[in-house]
């Protein structure tokens, strides 16, 4: 149920672009439980016992709960809000890579698998991930490639993708320039001291800019951000100025509050209830991490490494899962597998019937237990 737990934060995020990658979550579904049992008592048992194999189980169909735990059409569920009553704000990050725009959306967004896997530079403007909270919802946008050359233009002549990011870049209501302060004060990047002027020379009226300096954590002496601080002081367009460390947290309460704050009466465009396919496989991830950790009570799961080796959905509208663990001891390889390979089929079990739930559509969970 932790998993179920993270999901009411992890359904908040949004999706990538790709026609196949949404999978639309019944608007009710945290609420819902059924119970289900394999038609298997032991696991499946190849080579030496080390795979569990989901399509081995079956479950039993739950439709007549679902359909009698539905609420009615009007009826408000559970966090969602009525259209007029939606507030909205586009928010883009622009900085150069590593300044931790990632990390600090995970942060905001309350989860840290918005990006773990998140393919880069894939979209002109990639959602990093979509807070609503209440009746706002604050969604985050990557913008990967923006960066300027030493001469000051952009890269536009690289790809029209550039271009377009750069052209669209004012659509933003509010423009969070981010860079890594601690780098910046240890080995200063003219290119990024040239993005961080020219996006604060000249105001536009139509949109709020920040200047972020992230990775406070980072920077010992801390008189010397003051000392960034003045260097940027000058530049009109930044309304406010952030000193955050995105990965610890400090500071992100403030830069979230100002945000929502600046929230317009506007539906929401993303789903809140719409999970990508990169957030999908991060938590098909963290269910069986969970319970691995549920199951194995020793130090194991800490040294495993684990590994997500296939994601494929199948011609029956099935998803196949695999998944390898992979242990650096024999002795550990042993405690995960279990007498005749009852306890990694234990954890597969409980781990595929809860992607099964939440993916609302059969899994094929493989877990394979692998020796480095
Ligand atoms: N100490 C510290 N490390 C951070 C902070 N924010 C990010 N990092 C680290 O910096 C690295 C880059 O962070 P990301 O969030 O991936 O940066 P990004 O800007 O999204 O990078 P690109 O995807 O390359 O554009 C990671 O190793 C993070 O853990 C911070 O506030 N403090």
């Amino acid at each position: 149920m932790k998993a179920f737990r993270s999901l009411r934060i992890l359904i908040s995020i949004s999706r990538t672009e790709t026609p196949y990658s949404k999978t639309h979550l019944p608007q009710n579904f945290i609420r819902r439980s059924y119970s289900a049992q394999p038609n298997l008592d032991e696991p499946t048992s190849v080579n030496g016992d080390s795979v569990f194999d989901g399509s081995q189980y079956s479950i039993e169909d739950p439709a007549l709960l679902e359909a009698a735990l539905e609420s009615a059409d009007d009826e408000l569920g559970e966090g969602e809000v009525r259209e007029e009553d939606q507030k909205s704000l586009n928010v883009g990050i622009i900085g150069p890579p590593n300044a931790g725009k990632s990390s600090l959306t995970n942060f905001m967004v309350g989860t840290k698998v918005a990006a773990a896997s998140r393919k880069t530079n894939t979209t002109t403007h990639e959602v990093l991930g979509v807070l609503t909270k209440g009746d706002t919802q604050v969604c985050f946008f990557d913008t990967p490639g923006l960066m300027l050359k030493k001469s000051g233009y952009g890269y536009k002549d690289i790809k029209a993708r550039v271009q377009n990011a750069w052209t669209s870049v004012d659509l933003f209501d509010v423009l969070i320039v981010m860079f890594d302060v601690h780098r910046h004060l240890t080995c200063p990047d003219s290119r990024v001291v040239r993005l961080i002027t020219y996006m604060g020379e000249e105001a536009n009226p139509k949109q709020k800019r920040i200047l972020c300096m992230n990775k406070v954590d980072l920077v010992e002496k801390k008189k010397d951000l003051l000392k960034v601080a003045e260097e940027f002081q000058n530049l009109p367009a930044y309304e406010r100025y952030f000193m955050i460390s995105g990965l610890k947290g400090s500071g992100v309460r403030d830069l979230s509050q100002y945000l929502m704050d600046q929230a317009v009466t506007k539906p929401w465009e993303e789903d809140p209830f719409t999970m990508s396919e990169e957030v999908m496989k991060n938590i098909s991830l963290e269910v069986v991490r969970e319970r691995l950790l549920d199951h194995v009570h020793q130090e194991v799961p800490y040294g495993v490494e684990h590994r997500l080796v296939d994601w494929r959905e199948q011609r029956d509208g099935s998803l196949r899962i695999e998944q390898h663990l992979i242990t650096p001891k024999l002795s550990q390889r042993k405690i995960l597998v279990g007498k005749s390979g009852s306890k990694i089929g234990r954890i597969g079990i409980e781990a595929n019937e809860e992607l099964r739930r939440i993916m609302n559509r059969k899994v094929h969970l493989i877990l394979k237990v692998l020796l480095k």
